[in-house]
């Protein structure tokens, strides 16, 4: 590609060459190349435009950096923009040209790495190429890789969306992070449709009011959904009202579902431990849907995943008998296994307080003993949460135990008494092998274990360290070590 090929994005006539080669686009001038275009975006911890000179000594061949920032003594083009993230966004999107021809996008605080997951499987079963992508990686014909981020930099996502569109794959479902909207990783995304399952707190490090994560989330909708394309919006959350007003303001399709839904509307659930039974009015049809999976949140998750399969082109008899078959994904939810008396030991993602307040409610109905709770806060993140989660576990669980979850640079310590502050009568075992090792043997016919906060994670960090940790492993471990 050349320099000129970027135009419309970039300002490539004037002073710039515009038959410079492009040979890729980084945002990171560490990675720079010869030939590759650095954007140098301004962040939390960091001014990109500092860095320029690194990016041209190490053979960039222009420099994009936002209007106002002085970038001087460069002999290569410095490009000015008014928002270098949205042009990295849309230049990655024209330097790897293709991606699935039905893509979505779904956000919320809670369910987003299900209803991607979801909407992935139920595609497959109407015999289409199906990709998904989110916090517990890329799955797709083939494939099953592990990624870092929810929603990937504009360059590894558009790498990752031609690779995916070469492979074959027509399908494709991703998750919008608030992180990911806000700082314009998907801008360059042809979206088909777009989902919003719920909102509760999180990310509060990041966005300083409840009304500015909102706001990040409608970017979706407002911004990113070209007019009338539909929007499946989750009818029965307090956040759901300004969310379809928001939608419908900006010229979407808005397609409701839920009890409050009228494109699938909720109309009767029985929930049995491991599964529920579901009835789902769509299109005036009734139909009787036996979902395998554990936990209310879930039809809330298999309803928005239908929502955007429908919307998307399957027929809605397809969609919903697809969801007979699905599977949860990693770590929501998870039964990892029972105790020889029958106590079922679960893990799941639950890192934030309306996650671990739903989950602990789920299995309170199946539970005829105690509800066990092992969980811990992330270190260098929102500190608010962590007595508001330690209040809803001592309000919901019968025993508590806190834990360790990547203190990263903080002192554990400190994290667990903010916990612990809200939440008398909890056991403290710093050690999270202890912690679920204990929970285990201390489990009774009748009792539930829920070990949250980790979810698929594969490792605990600890300063700038991971070390190699699975709640999976643990568990059953604990529970083979309770077996012998
Ligand atoms: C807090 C946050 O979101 N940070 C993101 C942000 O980084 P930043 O703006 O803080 O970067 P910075 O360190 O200040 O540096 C500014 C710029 O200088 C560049 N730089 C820096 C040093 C150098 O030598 N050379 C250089 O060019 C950096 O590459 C960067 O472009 O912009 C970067 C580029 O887009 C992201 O990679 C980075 O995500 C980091 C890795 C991260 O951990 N993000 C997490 C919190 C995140 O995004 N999570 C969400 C939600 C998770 C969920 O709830 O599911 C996700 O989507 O995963
Ligand atoms: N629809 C829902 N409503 C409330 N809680 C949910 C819902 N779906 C999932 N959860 C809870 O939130 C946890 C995370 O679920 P999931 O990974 O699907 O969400 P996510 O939005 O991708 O979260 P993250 O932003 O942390 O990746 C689950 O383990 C479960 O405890
Ligand atoms: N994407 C989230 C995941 C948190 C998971 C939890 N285990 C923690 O480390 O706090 C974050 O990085 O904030
Ligand atoms: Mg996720």
């Amino acid at each position: 590609m050349h320099l000129k090929d970027l135009a419309g994005i970039l300002p490539v006539e004037g002073t710039a060459s515009p038959d410079l080669e492009v040979t890729g686009l980084s945002s990171d001038s560490r990675a720079v190349k010869t030939g590759v275009v650095f954007f140098a975006l301004a962040g939390s911890k960091a001014d990109g435009s500092a860095y320029a000179a690194d990016a041209a000594a190490r053979g960039a061949s222009a420099i994009v950096t936002g209007r106002g920032t002085t970038v001087s003594g460069l002999s290569i083009p410095v490009l000015a923009v008014d928002d270098p993230r949205l042009a990295l966004a849309l230049s990655a999107a024209r330097f790897f040209g293709r991606q699935p021809e039905t893509m979505v996008a779904v956000t919320g605080t809670a369910g987003k790495t299900s209803v991607a997951a979801f909407t992935r499987q139920i595609w497959e079963q109407a015999g289409f190429a199906a990709a998904s992508i989110g916090t517990t990686g890329v799955v797709a014909p083939g494939r099953n890789e592990y990624g870092s981020l929810t929603t990937p930099d504009p360059v590894a996502l558009h790498r990752l969306l031609k690779e995916l569109a070469d492979a074959g794959v027509t399908h494709a479902s991703m998750e919008a992070s608030s992180h990911g909207l806000d700082q314009r990783r998907l801008d360059g995304v042809k979206l088909a449709a777009g989902a919003f399952t719920n909102l509760g707190r999180d990310h509060m490090d990041y966005h300083p009011t409840v009304e500015d994560y909102h706001r990040a989330k409608l970017r979706l909708f407002d911004t990113l959904l070209p007019k009338g394309a539909p929007a499946i919006v989750f009818a029965d959350d307090p956040w759901s009202e300004p969310t379809i007003k928001a939608a419908k303001a900006a010229g979407l399709k808005v397609l409701t579902v839920g009890r409050h839904g009228d494109f699938l509307t909720l109309k009767r659930v029985e929930h049995e431990r491991r599964r529920q039974r579901a009835e789902i009015v769509a299109d005036g049809v009734l139909h009787e849907v036996d979902l395998p999976l554990a936990g209310d949140f879930q039809i809330a998750n298999a309803l928005v995943s239908a929502g955007l399969a429908i919307a998307t082109g399957t027929i809605a008899a397809k969609a919903l008998a697809a969801l007979e078959k699905l599977k949860g994904a990693p770590g929501r939810l998870d039964l990892v296994g029972t105790t020889a008396a029958g106590a079922p030991v679960y893990v799941d993602y639950a890192h934030k307080p309306d996650a671990l307040e739903n989950v602990l409610t789920s299995v309170r109905p199946f539970t005829t003993g105690r509800v066990v709770v092992v969980f811990g806060c992330g270190g260098d993140r929102d500190r608010g949460k962590r007595p508001i989660m330690g209040e809803i576990a001592t309000r919901l669980a019968d025993i508590v135990i806190v834990t360790d979850d990547n203190p990263r640079t903080e002192l554990p310590e400190t994290i667990r008494a903010a916990i612990l502050a809200a939440a008398p009568g909890a056991i403290e075992i710093g050690d999270r092998r202890k912690a679920i090792h204990d929970a285990v043997a201390m489990l009774r016919a009748g009792d539930t274990l829920i070990v949250a906060g980790k979810g698929h994670e594969e490792g605990q960090t600890i300063g700038a360290e991971t070390f190699h940790f699975s709640d999976h492993e643990e568990v059953r471990e604990a529970l083979k070590e309770r077996a012998a």
